[in-house]
């Protein structure tokens, strides 16, 4: 029965500034190490031992990864680092404070940026201080200026497809470190979630999901990991 492991990431830097982060590369906070440490060692508790490893290009899910594997003596596994796994793209509300603008703009329209479907932030500015233009990581990379969580899903889906799906048919147990809605795009998608309830879905830091899974991939059972 093939087994996927998600974690979403530990607390980071602006998790802990309470800051649109998307695609700019913010460390993890000291709590952030720590709950990672400690997703490694709930997988190790629950007896698991994945053999294939994806992340995004960003330092926290990476961080993650390695902190969780160092707990479980597997810093030896293979590791595949990919943009498609990367946050959804926040657009022009990157660096700013989450609770500032919602005093601004009014907690509705914050929560539609944040969680609603289909519709992005507005985008990010040309000149602004977070474009990553010449960020050597995306030099063959078509950069998005916002995404929404739909964005997100159209390059999830197909890097899930092309590259993990296929590793998990072939009997590997997977593990992802990913991001908040990288997550939940992969988790709409296995666990069938509807476009009205995905709004409500929040995926806490550092908390690996375990999930159970047929051999067409299809849920079998989604826990989180005590
Ligand atoms: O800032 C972000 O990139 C994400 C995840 O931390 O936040 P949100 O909870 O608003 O999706």
């Amino acid at each position: 029965m093939p087994k996927l492991i998600l974690v979403r990431h530990g607390q980071s830097q602006w998790n802990l500034e309470n800051r649109f982060t998307g695609w700019w590369d913010v460390d993890l906070s000291d709590k952030g190490v720590e709950e990672a440490r400690a997703g490694g060692r709930a997988i190790r508790s629950a007896g698991l031992y994945p053999t294939r490893c994806f992340t995004s290009v960003l330092t926290r899910a990476i961080r993650t990864l390695h902190l969780a594997l160092h707990e479980m003596d597997m810093l030896w596994l293979p590791v595949e680092k990919d943009w498609h796994l990367n946050e959804r793209h926040y657009g022009g509300l990157t660096g700013l404070n989450k609770q500032e603008m919602m005093d601004k703009v009014g907690e509705q329209q914050v929560k539609i940026w944040r969680r609603s479907f289909d519709i992005p932030p507005p985008p990010l500015e040309a000149d602004s201080e977070f474009q990553l233009a010449g960020d050597p990581r995306y030099a063959n990379v078509h950069v998005p200026m916002t995404e929404s969580l739909k964005d997100t899903i159209e390059r999830v889906l197909p890097y899930w497809e092309r590259a993990i799906a296929p590793a998990l048919r072939s009997g590997e147990t997977v593990m992802i470190s990913a991001h908040g809605n990288s997550l939940r795009a992969l988790i709409k998608h296995l666990s069938g979630i509807s476009d009205e309830d995905i709004v409500g879905l929040e995926i806490p830091t550092g908390k690996p999901i375990l999930y159970e899974l047929t051999d067409d991939l299809t849920e079998i059972s989604r826990d989180y990991l005590a």
